[in-house]
C-alpha cells in the first residue's frame, strides 16, 4: 500500500487550520480549526468529511504545540492519526520565504534556520509556522515535511514593482524589498479564473482580490505575478481587518516625535488596532454590513475607506496590466460579501467592468461569473483553496522522489 495522504497545516498567529487529503483524487478526508490559542476560551472544531460528522471542544489551549497535539488526537479518534502509514507528507503554509524560497521546499535544519531568520519581517506569522513544523516533526520524525511559501508566487515580480524607491545600498543591506503574501491563493485563484473563462493561464490577465482578515491584491499576467499590494511585510496595501495598509511613512515619525509612542506601540497600532477594527471597532465584514444597514455612520465610514482603497488598486493594476480579462474576488470577504463586490466595481463601466445584481446575490461555493453577459472584462467570484494547493505542491514534491 503506498502512502497517498497529505496533512496540511496552516498555523496563523492565534489559530491552526488543518486538512487531511487523499491525493489519489484530491479528496478531503478531514478538516478543522483550532482558534483563540493562548486564551481561556480556545475552541477546536473537527469535521470528518467522509461522514460529515463534526465535533467541537472548548477549553484553554495554551500554545501552538498543544493545539497540534489536540489536532493529532482528534484525527486519531477517526483512525486518521499521524501514525498512519498512509500519510505521505505534511505540508506547511509558511508566510515569509524572503528571496531564498521560490518553490515548495522539503524542510531540513537549514530551511528552519532561514525561516527563523525571517521572523523580523513576518512577526505575526513565521513564529507560529515554525512551532507547527517543529511539533509535527516531533510527532512524525520519519515523514517528509514540506514548506509552501506565501511569498513564492510573487518572486516573478519585476524589479520595478519589487523595489521601494529608497537608497539601493540601504535596501540591499537590510533586504528591504516588496515580497508579497497570500501567493498560494493568488496562484490558485488566477489559474481557476482562467479555467472559468475556458482559457489557459498563459492567455489571460487577471486582477485577484484576496479579501480575508488579511487582504491583498495582485496583478497576474499570463499566469505570472507582476505586482502585488503587500510588501516587505503583510502590512502594506489594502485596508484589512486589523491592519492599516498603505499610509504615509511619515505618520510613524510623527507618532514617535509628537505622539511619544515607542516602535513596538506603533507596530501594534498599525498591525492589530487599525484597519476596520480601528475605524469602527469591528473587523468582521458581516457585523460592519449589519451596522451600515442600521445607519451606523462609523461603520459606513470604515466601509467607504475600505472600498476606496480597493478601487484604487483595481485601477492601478488595470494600468499595470494594460489589458485585463478578469477581476476575481476571493477569501472570506471576497467570496461572501456581495455589497463589497458591488461597491468596489461601481462606476468602473468605462473600464469595461460591471456587476450584475442578480448574479452577485447568488450564494455558492463554486467559481462563478457576476458580470453581465457580453461584458468586456469578466468579474468573478472564485473560492480560494490554499490547503488543496499546498497539498498538491507537497505531494508533487514527495511523490516525484518515490516514483522515480
Ligand atoms: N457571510 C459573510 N459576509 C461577509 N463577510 C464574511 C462572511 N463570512 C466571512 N466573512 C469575512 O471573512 C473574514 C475571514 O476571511 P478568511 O479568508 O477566512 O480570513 P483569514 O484566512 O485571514 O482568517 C471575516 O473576518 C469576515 O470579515
Ligand atoms: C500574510 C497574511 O496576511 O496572512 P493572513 O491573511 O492569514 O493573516
Ligand atoms: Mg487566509
Amino acid at each position: 500500500m503506498s502512502a497517498t495522504r497529505v496533512l496540511v497545516l496552516n498555523s496563523g498567529s492565534s489559530s491552526v487550520k488543518y486538512q487531511l487529503l487523499d491525493m489519489r483524487d484530491s479528496r478531503r478526508l478531514a478538516m478543522g480549526l483550532v482558534e483563540r490559542i493562548g486564551e481561556e476560551t480556545s475552541r477546536l472544531k473537527h469535521t470528518l468529511l467522509t461522514t460529515g460528522d463534526s465535533r467541537e471542544w472548548n477549553g484553554p489551549i495554551a500554545d501552538h504545540e498543544a493545539a497540534l497535539k489536540a489536532v493529532s488526537e482528534e484525527l486519531a479518534k477517526d483512525g486518521l492519526g499521524l501514525d498512519s502509514p498512509e500519510l505521505a507528507a505534511i505540508g506547511h503554509r509558511v508566510v515569509h520565504g524572503g528571496q531564498t524560497f521560490t518553490e515548495p521546499t522539503v524542510i531540513d535544519e537549514a530551511v528552519l534556520t532561514e525561516i527563523e531568520r525571517l521572523i523580523p519581517v513576518a512577526p505575526l506569522h513565521n513564529p507560529a509556522n515554525l512551532t507547527g513544523i517543529r511539533t509535527a516533526q516531533a510527532l512524525r520524525p520519519d515523514l517528509p515535511q514540506v514548506a509552501v511559501f506565501d511569498t513564492a508566487f510573487h518572486t516573478t515580480m519585476p524589479e520595478s514593482a519589487a523595489r521601494y524607491a529608497i537608497d539601493l545600498k540601504t535596501a540591499d543591506e537590510h533586504r528591504i524589498r516588496r515580497y508579497g503574501f497570500h501567493g498560494t491563493s493568488h496562484a490558485y485563484v488566477s489559474r481557476a479564473t482562467a479555467e472559468l473563462l475556458g482559457k489557459a493561464p498563459e492567455e489571460v490577465n487577471v486582477i485577484v482580490l484576496h479579501l480575508g482578515n488579511g487582504a491583498s491584491a495582485s496583478a497576474v499576467r499570463g499566469g505570472r505575478c507582476v505586482d502585488t499590494s503587500m510588501g516587505l511585510t503583510p502590512l502594506e496595501g489594502l485596508v484589512m481587518g486589523t491592519r492599516s495598509g498603505d499610509l504615509d511613512p511619515a505618520v510613524i515619525f510623527h507618532l514617535m516625535r509628537v505622539g511619544g509612542m515607542s516602535t513596538d506601540e506603533i507596530d501594534t497600532l498599525l498591525n492589530k488596532k487599525s484597519g476596520l477594527i480601528g475605524l469602527c471597532g469591528d473587523n468582521d465584514m458581516r457585523e460592519i454590513r449589519r451596522r451600515v444597514d442600521e445607519g451606523d455612520e462609523e461603520a459606513q465610514l470604515a466601509f467607504d475607506i475600505y472600498i476606496h482603497r480597493l478601487k484604487k488598486y483595481i485601477g492601478a493594476y488595470y494600468a499595470v496590466l494594460g489589458r485585463v480579462d478578469a477581476v476575481a474576488f476571493t477569501a472570506g470577504v471576497g467570496e461572501n460579501a456581495s455589497p463589497v463586490r458591488e461597491a468596489a466595481i461601481a462606476g468602473l463601466e468605462e473600464l469595461g467592468l460591471a456587476v450584475d445584481g442578480e448574479l452577485n446575490a447568488v450564494r455558492s461555493g463554486e467559481p462563478r461569473l457576476i458580470s453581465p453577459a457580453h461584458a468586456r472584462v469578466a468579474v468573478a467570484v472564485v473560492p480560494t483553496d490554499e490547503e488543496l494547493e499546498i497539498a498538491a505542491q507537497t505531494y508533487a514534491l514527495v511523490a516525484v522522489g518515490k516514483n522515480s
